[in-house]
C-alpha cells in the first residue's frame, strides 16, 4: 500500500465510522451490526498504527462517540466518562493482562470480570446522599441532562442508604447503564408492530431512543431499568474505595441496583475462565450483555496505569461475537403496516441460531436489500446476538447461482395494488392508499381499541369481518353500519348486533382525546392526545392547526408536544383524505366531549411540592381551583398530577413510586391555558 492509498482508505474509514457513530449514538438507529462496526474500527486503528504520519487528530479512533441531542440541557461531568478498548480475541485479552503485569512490574494482579451491559451509559450525581442529576455520556466531557427521564425509573432510589458498610461521600458520580429488560423490549415491539411502525432491532437502541424523548410521561410508559457499577468524581478523596470489588459492595449497600454477578480473580487463565462462565450465564440475566469488562481490581494500580484520550489502560472489554449462520433465502415477502409502511421480510430455510430456530428475519427496507444485493435463492448470513432480532447481514457470493436475479422491490402495494410512494426524508416505502384493506383493518382496530374509543363488541376479529365485507372502508363507516346487513352475519346475532350498535352510538360522545388518539397519527399516543385535546378543544381545530400553534421560536408551545410530533401532526392533516375523515366523522354525528372552558382541570387533583419558580403556593392553588381542579395535601393513587419545584421532597418520591405523573410549573401553566 502506498502512502496515497493509505490516506485514501483512512479518509474513507474515518468518514464511514463517523457516519455510523452519528446513527448509533445520536439517532439510536444503527445500520450495521456492532461486530461489523468494530471491524471497521479495528481496520482504522491498524492503519493509523502503520501510518503514524498520516495525521488523525480528529479521527473517531481518538474520541468517544457523542450522544448529545437537541432539546436537552448539557451538563459537564466532574470526571470524564470514557469508552473501553475492546477485543473479540482471547489472545488479546491475555496480552492486556501481560502488558499490565509488565508495566506495573507486578505478578499475580487481581482483576474483576463484570458483565458488559448493552445499554446506555449514564452518570448519576449524588450530593450528600441525594440524587441530584442524571447525565448521558455525551462526548465524555459533557452530556445531556436527562434527570427528569431518569426519575421515571422506578427501581432507582432517590437517596443512598446509609449504613456501617459503606460511607456516603459528600459528592459522588456513580456510573452505570440504563437498559430495558427483554420482556419490556418485546412488549413494546409487539405494540409497534401492531401499529405498523418499524420495530427496534435491539433493546439497546430502544432504551437509547426512549431516554432521549422530551416528554418524561412518554418515557414513564416504557419501563426503563438501571444498573450501576462504576465511579466517577468523588469527594472527599479520602472516601475512595480500595478496590473495584469493594466498590461493588458499596453500591449494593447504598441500595442501588448492581450487576447480577461479577468475579474477582487472579491471573490470565482465571480471567478467561470467568469470561467463559459469564458467556454461559448471561442468557439468564435480565439485561442484554454484549461481553465482559475486565478491570484491574486495585484502585491505586488503576491510577498508576492511567488512561489514553479515550479509554482507561486498566480495563478491557472482551466482546462475544454474535452467532452467525448461513442458510438459504427462500423468499422475500412484503408486509404492510397501519401507516402503510412496507416492510420486507426474509423467509429462510430454518436454521438454529443462539439457541432458537430462525425462519424469518427482517430485511429493513428496499435500500438495505439493494445495498447488500440480496436475491431470492441466495445463501445468506443471518446473525443474532442475545435479544437482537435476527437480521440478514449479507450474502455468500460464492454460492450464488445464475438463476438468482436481482430482487425488484414491488412498485405496487402487495395488498391493494396502489403504486407505492416514498416520503421525503424517509427510507420506508408506503402504500399511500388510506383505503388499503390491511391499513383500514389496522386503523379501525386501533380506533375501536381500549386505548381509543373502547367500543365493546368491535374487537379485532369483528373488524376483520366488517372490512372484508366491504362495509367499513373509513373510520366514519363505523357510524353508518346497517342493522339489516349486520344481521346477515349469522343466526342469533340479533342481541349482539344491537349491543354493538348501542356501543357505537354511545362512542359518538366519547372524550375528545380518545378520538385524537384513535386517528393513529404517527408518534401521537394517549398522553399527547390529552394535551392536544386540552389545547384545541375540537377535531376541526386540530385538523387545521398551523406550525406556530405547536412551535414558536423553536420552543414547544404545548407541553409534551415537541417538533417530531408537531411535524407528524401537520403531515398527517396535510393529506386531504385524513382531513376528510374528520369531516365525515362529524357528519356521521360524532360529537366529542370537550371539557368546558374554565374547567380545563375539572375532576383533576393536584399536589404541590417544593418551591415553584414564579408562582407562590397560594397563587398556584387559586389558579388550579379557578380552572375547576382540586389541590390536595397528600399524594395517593387518585392524585392526577404532582407539581414539583426546587427541593421537592418526599411527595415527589411518593408520586414516583405510585406512578403519578410529575409536572413542573411550565407544564401546569400550559394546562391552565
Ligand atoms: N452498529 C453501529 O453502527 C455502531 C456504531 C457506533 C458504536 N457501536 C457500538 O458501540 C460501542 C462503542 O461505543 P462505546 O464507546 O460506548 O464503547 P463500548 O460500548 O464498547 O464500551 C464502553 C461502554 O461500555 C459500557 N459498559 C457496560 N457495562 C460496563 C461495565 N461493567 N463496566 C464499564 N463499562 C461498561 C459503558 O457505558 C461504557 O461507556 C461498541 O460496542 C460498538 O460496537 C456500534
Ligand atoms: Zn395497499
Amino acid at each position: 500500500m502506498t502512502s496515497a492509498e493509505a490516506q485514501q482508505r483512512l479518509d474513507e474509514l474515518r468518514a464511514e465510522i463517523a457516519r455510523h457513530d452519528e446513527l448509533y449514538h445520536r439517532q439510536a438507529k444503527p445500520e450495521i451490526s456492532d461486530f461489523d462496526y468494530d471491524r471497521l474500527k479495528r481496520e482504522l486503528a491498524d492503519l493509523e498504527a502503520a501510518w503514524p504520519a498520516l495525521g488523525g487528530d480528529n479521527s473517531p479512533s481518538r474520541a468517544v462517540g457523542d450522544d448529545r441531542t437537541a432539546g436537552f440541557k448539557t451538563y459537564r461531568h466532574r470526571e470524564r466518562m470514557m469508552s473501553l478498548d475492546n477485543t473479540y480475541s482471547a489472545e488479546e485479552l491475555r496480552e492486556f493482562h501481560d502488558r499490565l503485569t509488565r508495566d506495573l512490574e507486578r505478578d499475580g494482579l487481581e482483576f474483576v470480570v463484570e458483565p458488559k451491559i448493552d445499554g446506555l451509559a449514564v452518570s448519576l450525581t449524588f450530593a450528600k446522599g441525594k440524587l441530584v442529576r442524571a447525565v448521558t455520556r455525551g462526548n465524555g466531557v459533557e452530556g445531556d441532562d436527562i434527570t427528569a427521564n431518569a426519575l421515571t425509573i422506578r427501581s432507582l432510589p432517590r437517596e443512598l442508604k446509609r449504613g456501617p458498610d459503606a460511607p456516603v461521600p459528600d459528592v459522588i458520580e456513580i456510573r452505570g447503564e440504563i437498559y430495558l429488560t427483554t420482556a419490556e423490549f418485546q412488549r413494546i415491539n409487539r405494540q409497534r408492530e401492531e401499529e405498523g411502525e418499524p420495530v427496534y432491532a435491539n433493546p439497546r437502541n430502544l432504551a437509547a431512543g426512549t431516554i432521549k424523548q422530551l416528554d418524561a410521561r412518554e418515557v414513564g410508559q416504557r419501563k426503563l431499568e438501571i444498573v450501576l457499577y462504576g465511579r466517577g468524581y468523588l469527594e472527599p478523596v479520602a472516601a475512595l474505595p480500595e478496590t473495584q470489588t469493594q466498590f461493588h459492595g458499596w453500591v449494593k449497600a447504598w441500595g442501588l441496583p448492581t450487576v447480577e454477578k461479577f468475579w474477582t480473580v487472579q491471573g490470565a487463565d482465571a480471567v478467561l475462565g470467568a469470561v467463559q462462565e459469564l458467556g454461559k450465564l448471561r442468557e439468564s440475566f435480565a439485561y442484554a450483555t454484549d461481553g465482559a469488562v475486565v478491570k484491574l481490581d486495585a484502585v491505586a494500580l488503576q491510577r498508576r496505569a492511567g488512561s489514553t484520550s479515550k479509554s482507561p489502560r486498566w480495563a478491557m472489554a472482551y466482546k462475544f461475537a454474535p452467532d452467525r449462520a448461513e442458510t438459504k433465502l427462500l423468499n422475500i415477502t412484503v408486509q404492510v403496516g397501519r401507516t402503510g409502511v412496507l416492510t420486507p421480510v426474509a423467509e429462510l430455510d430454518p436454521v438454529v441460531l443462539a439457541g432458537t430456530t430462525v425462519a424469518r428475519a427482517t430485511l429493513h427496507n428496499r435500500d438495505e436489500i439493494a445495498r447488500k444485493d440480496i436475491r431470492v435463492g441466495d445463501f445468506v448470513f443471518v446473525e443474532k446476538a442475545g435479544e437482537v432480532i435476527p437480521a440478514v447481514i449479507g450474502v455468500n457470493p460464492a454460492r450464488r447461482t445464475p438463476a438468482c436475479v436481482p430482487y425488484v422491490f414491488p412498485e405496487r402495494c402487495p395488498v391493494c395494488g396502489t403504486a407505492v410512494v416514498q416520503i421525503e426524508g424517509e427510507v420506508a416505502l408506503r402504500c399511500p392508499n388510506l383505503e388499503c384493506p390491511v391499513q383500514v383493518r389496522r386503523r379501525v382496530q386501533h380506533f375501536a381499541s381500549k386505548a381509543c374509543l373502547d367500543i365493546e363488541g368491535l374487537g379485532e376479529a369483528m373488524v376483520d369481518v366488517l372490512v372484508e365485507k366491504g362495509w367499513v372502508r373509513t373510520l366514519s363507516d363505523i357510524y353508518r353500519l346497517r342493522r339489516d346487513e349486520l344481521l346477515t352475519l349469522g343466526k342469533s346475532v340479533e342481541k349482539s348486533t344491537d349491543n354493538l350498535l348501542a356501543a357505537i352510538e354511545a362512542s359518538k360522545r366519547a372524550e375528545l382525546w380518545r378520538f385524537i388518539n384513535g386517528l393513529g397519527i404517527p408518534h401521537v399516543g394517549a398522553a399527547a392526545a390529552k394535551d392536544l385535546a386540552r389545547k384545541f378543544r375540537g377535531l376541526e381545530a386540530l385538523a387545521t392547526a398551523q406550525r406556530d400553534d405547536f412551535i414558536q421560536n423553536k420552543e414547544s408551545v404545548i407541553g409534551g408536544i415537541g417538533e417530531t410530533m408537531a411535524d407528524a401532526i401537520l403531515t398527517f392533516f396535510a393529506e386531504s383524505r385524513n382531513r376528510n375523515v374528520i369531516d365525515e366523522l362529524v357528519r356521521a354525528g360524532v360529537d366529542p366531549i370537550v371539557p368546558a372552558a374554565g374547567s380545563a382541570l375539572a375532576g383533576k387533583t393536584f399536589v404541590l411540592t417544593g418551591t415553584l419558580p414564579t408562582l407562590t403556593r397560594d397563587d398556584a392553588t387559586a389558579r388550579i381551583e379557578a380552572a375547576g381542579g382540586k389541590v390536595s395535601g397528600s399524594v395517593s393513587k387518585k392524585t392526577s398530577y404532582v407539581v414539583a419545584g426546587e427541593e421537592a421532597g418526599s411527595k415527589l418520591e411518593k408520586a414516583q413510586t405510585l406512578g403519578v405523573p410529575v409536572i413542573n410549573e411550565a407544564e401546569l401553566l400550559t394546562m391552565l391555558g
